[in-house]
């Protein structure tokens, strides 16, 4: 059972929140998407105006990375959308961060400086050894409370996620609850259900597609994207050097054996692509998979129109659909068409859960809406769509609970 803030007695209390704003930055080091910040609105800004003294605690891109960045622009986008002052200090759980959050009135709010700027935030720890690290020693005797919000790094197990909550009493925000309603209940959800798996992370997508099939989870999954290439490879297509070279390069070829194994073990329940579509003469050219191999140029970089077709067929009897990753190339607008119908058909269903940010920000652009529900998180959503437990999750079910006001 997790606590969340109806659980917290909130006025006067320190509380650290972590959230996830992790966000696409501008080659100026502006934010280029503030979605993730609005997501986590609601817990601030109730957390605030019940009196906490709130210390964010957030990661941004990864070491080494274009996006590892200061969190001082999050702290000025977040001021604008609380409407109040946010503070913001470039420490994390040093002597000046620790008196930032000293200095809290309530009602206040102090970002503390990127997580991942200490390398034991980019390590995986079991939560006892993350309890011991430098970030949550240094944090620990100013804060009196944890509060997770961060859905989309829940399938972390890093000390600002399993830590903190080992240390402190935990609950669960507003985003990590909601998230949870829906996607811890996947099993619950009506049958027949079928996952789309599309976009480029192939592992993951076998990964998940395994464990949905093995247990029982998905009535069908539907390939598409690189995923889909992948598939059709492994089911004897030959989809041309271009296809080919760029699976290879992004080193997923050993997952072509993976996904022929898929296929035997079951292939009555994988659709595959049964046409694609390739730029030629610098349009939009949809080849069936008899007509394959495409030129020496031509990669695979949408489904067409007639697995829409049978795609569509597939998802009309669908009581439940779980979507994660674009069909194509949708910054393309020549291959958008793929993402655009396919998705846009599964908001017709009972239940549409779509995860995955590419995914969220390929509908947003694309103006597809009406699903029931949209994730934040990419990889933490489809480790739940597979209902695999999250150890950031589990921490806060094994937290400590808040002593009561006058222990
Ligand atoms: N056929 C294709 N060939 C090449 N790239 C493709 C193809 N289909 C989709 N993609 C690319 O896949 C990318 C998105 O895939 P990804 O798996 O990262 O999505 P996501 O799961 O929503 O994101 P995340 O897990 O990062 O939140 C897009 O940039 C899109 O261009
Ligand atoms: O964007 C995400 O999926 C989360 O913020 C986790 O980021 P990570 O994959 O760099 O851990």
């Amino acid at each position: 059972m997790i606590a969340t803030l109806d659980d917290l007695d909130v006025e006067g209390t320190t509380v650290g929140v972590r959230v996830d704003v992790n966000s696409p930055i501008d080659d100026d080091g502006t934010l280029a998407d503030d979605a993730r910040l609005r997501a986590h609105v609601d817990t601030l800004s109730e957390l605030v105006a019940r009196g906490g003294r709130v210390a964010v605690l957030a990661h941004q891109g990864r070491p080494g990375g274009d996006e590892f960045v200061t969190l001082e622009p999050h702290a000025d986008r977040l001021a604008e959308l609380l409407g109040q002052p946010v503070d913001y200090v470039d420490a994390t759980f040093t002597d000046a961060a620790r008196e930032a959050v000293r200095d809290l009135d309530d009602g206040d709010c102090v970002v503390l400086e990127n997580t991942r700027f200490y390398s034991e935030e980019y390590m995986e720890f079991d939560p006892g050894r993350a309890a011991k690290t430098h970030l949550v020693q240094g944090l620990e005797p100013v804060l009196d409370a944890y509060v997770n919000d961060a859905f989309a790094a829940a399938h972390r197990s890093q000390p600002s996620l399993v830590g903190l909550p080992t240390v402190l009493p935990g609950y669960a925000g507003r985003v990590m609850e909601s998230e949870l309603d829906v996607l811890g209940s996947i099993e619950e959800t009506p049958e027949p259900r079928v996952y789309v798996l599309g976009g480029a992370k192939v592992p993951d997508s076998i990964d998940v597609a395994w464990s949905v099939l093995e247990k029982g989870l998905a009535d069908h999954v539907l390939t598409a994207g690189v995923v889909g290439n992948v598939f059709l490879i492994a089911d004897g297509v030959d989809l041309g050097d271009a296809s080919s070279d760029f699976i290879y390069d992004q080193g997923y070829w050993d997952e072509i054996d993976r996904a022929a194994d898929l296929l035997d073990a079951y292939g009555d329940r994988i659709a595959l692509p049964r046409d694609v579509a390739v730029a030629r003469d610098g349009q939009r050219h949809e080849l069936g998979v008899n007509a394959l191999p495409p030129g020496d140029s031509e990669a695979a970089m949408d489904i067409g129109s007639l697995t829409l077709e049978y795609y569509e067929r597939i998802l009309a009897d669908a009581e439940t659909v779980i979507l994660n990753g674009p069909a194509g190339v949708f910054e393309d607008e020549c291959f958008e068409t793929g993402t655009r119908q396919l998705f846009g058909a599964a908001t017709d269903r009972p239940m549409s859960i779509v995860g995955g940010g590419d995914t969220a920000s390929a509908l947003r652009q694309l103006g597809v809406e009406g699903f029931s529900h949209v994730s934040t998180g990419g990889g933490a959503a489809l480790r739940m769509l597979t209902a695999e437990p999250l150890p950031a999750v589990t921490a806060l079910e094994d937290a400590p609970e808040q002593p009561a006001a006058d222990d």
